[in-house]
């Protein structure tokens, strides 16, 4: 009998900001719930896995970026009709590489996010980012 994990979904969620303050969006996929909707990149924890570990392989994965530091920022919970998910928001000043569609999907640099749809659980987010991106010092190299 196959077993069905009682709880929320942990989902490791990077935001990488530039440091003007531009942060990257992606849009989801075909076939996947929420098609066609803007997300920041990440995906679902895996067995074993610490969240930061699921972070770095899914920018890998997905970007083929190396993130080389993420502080947790903010860890968001909601129930949408596909899954139950725990969302643990990361923001990254230091990466290596630039963003490859290696899964088809298209991505955005955005100062003030104009792309939508957002995800439901993403959109309080964007408010929040403001006081992020003023707290950051402007004295940190960015190699992207
Ligand atoms: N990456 C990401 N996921 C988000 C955000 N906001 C939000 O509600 N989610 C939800 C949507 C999904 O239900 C879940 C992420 O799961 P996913 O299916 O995209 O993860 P995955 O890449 O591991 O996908 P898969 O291997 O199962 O195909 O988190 C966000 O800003 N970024």
């Amino acid at each position: 009998m196959s077993q069905k994990k009682s709880g929320p979904i942990d989902v490791a969620v990077g935001i990488l900001m530039k440091d003007n303050g531009d942060v990257l969006l992606a849009q989801r996929p075909a076939g996947k719930a929420y098609e066609g909707y803007w997300e920041f990149p990440g995906g679902k924890v895996e067995a074993g896995e610490t969240v930061e570990e699921a972070l770095k392989r899914e920018f890998m994965e997905e970007l083929g970026i190396t993130v080389l530091a993420a502080e947790p920022w903010c860890c968001v919970e909601h129930v949408y009709p596909h899954a139950h998910v725990r969302l643990h928001f990361y923001v990254s000043h230091q990466w290596k590489g630039l963003p490859q569609s290696r899964e088809g999907q298209s991505f955005s640099w955005q100062g003030t996010v104009r792309v939508e749809p957002l995800l439901p659980a993403t959109v309080p987010l964007i408010q929040w980012l403001d006081a992020l991106r003023y707290s950051h010092s402007t004295t940190e190299t960015n190699p992207a």
